[in-house]
């Protein structure tokens, strides 16, 4: 017999035995858990449901939108609207927040997601996953008037009480972090349900793996040219030691493998578009993903200031993103400020 605990008994301990979640943090947790099953099933249908390739739209970004990156928006959606724990909910694939409509019943708890990362794998069957972040809506004084604006999802990162990603892999996982550790459930597709898999992950603080896109190379600032040219020359060079490296393009594939067995991830500033800071979008990416790496014993800047310590101005706000293994995340960070001194 197996002493795997499911996500829902895991959820019920948190609650009970560590009283670090409120009951209604833990049904929307379950909620979200369960649209990820059915976005996993979409996923997994690929040509056989009709939901590959490029769907007539772009999104508030200027991306063009795939089938599948509206149908995980839909999905989460339709799940979590009338669950009663939400006041509003925020999405990469949404130029405006999506208040809970007044017909259901108004919770406490903002949601925000990125429904489907790594969209341009999902046509060639590469992992690609869905993000997500809950934070509590500051005024949460149930006589309060004040309707939920967007003006309550510009918190720090630090503020968030749950965050979490699937990954939709040759495994199906759901990994998440309520504070205390991160925990990684896997889905058992017989029994339907999420089996916990890895409690308490940890990642290495040392690694000889570095994940970014090489091909913008020329256009990077000098500390993360300095730091790449450093792990290239590899035993030769001032590393003392050979790395490897790995580009996935979903990041959530890149930071699973982060979590799994160590590594650094960089999306770094670059210079083709100087005035936005990075590619990753801060509530969405860099935020739910930070608070997972600090969680497991590692570290995540955008290259100067820790990324759980920025306050957000705007819903789509881009960042620079620098996480995984804390003493690599620690000399890139160093490299940027005394790059910044040498000025
Ligand atoms: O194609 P690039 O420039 O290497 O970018 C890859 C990055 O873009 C992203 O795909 C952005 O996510 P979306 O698919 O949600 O837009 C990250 O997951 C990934 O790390
Ligand atoms: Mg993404
Ligand atoms: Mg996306």
């Amino acid at each position: 017999m197996s002493h795997r605990i499911s996500l829902t008994r895991y959820l019920v301990e948190q609650q009970r035995e560590h009283g670090r979640i409120p009951p209604e943090l833990r049904l929307l947790l379950e909620i979200v858990a369960r649209a990820c099953k059915r976005i996993a099933i979409s996923v997994n249908k690929g040509a056989l449901g009709e939901v590959l390739g490029s769907a007539e739209s772009e999104n508030v970004q200027g991306e063009v939108q795939k089938k599948l990156d509206i149908i995980a928006n839909e999905v989460l959606i339709d799940a979590n609207e009338w669950g009663g724990h939400l006041a509003a909910m925020a999405s990469e694939e949404m130029e405006n927040i999506h208040v809970v409509p007044n017909r259901y019943p108004q919770g406490e708890y903002l949601l925000m997601f990125d429904p489907l990362d790594g969209s341009s794998n999902i046509d060639v069957n590469v992992s690609i996953g869905t993000i997500f972040s809950v934070l509590k809506k500051p005024n949460d004084d149930p006589k309060a008037i004040e309707p939920v604006s967007e003006q309550d999802f510009m918190q720090a990162g630090s503020q968030q009480v749950a965050a979490g990603y699937c990954v939709y892999g040759p495994q199906t996982t759901l990994v998440l972090t309520v504070g205390d550790g991160v925990a990684m459930f896997t889905l058992d597709r017989e029994q339907g349900s999420w089996v916990m898999t890895a409690d308490q992950v940890s990642i290495p603080e040392d690694t000889k793996e570095f994940a970014i896109n090489m091909s913008n190379m020329r256009h990077w600032d000098q500390p993360v040219k300095r730091y790449v040219d450093e792990c290239l020359a590899g035993k030769d060079g001032v590393r003392g030691k050979d790395f490897n490296m790995r580009w996935i393009a979903s990041m959530v594939a890149d930071v699973h493998r982060i979590l799994t067995r160590g590594g650094v991830f960089m999306y770094p500033w670059d210079k083709r578009e100087p005035n936005k800071p990075g590619k990753l979008r801060l509530m969405y990416e860099a935020n739910p993903m930070s608070w997972l790496i600090e969680q497991a014993g590692g570290a995540a800047t955008n290259g100067r200031q820790r990324i759980l310590d920025i306050k957000p101005t705007e819903l789509h706000q881009r960042v620079s993103v620098v996480l995984g293994s804390k003493n690599e995340v620690e000399r890139i960070t160093a490299y940027h400020l005394e790059a910044d001194a040498a000025q």
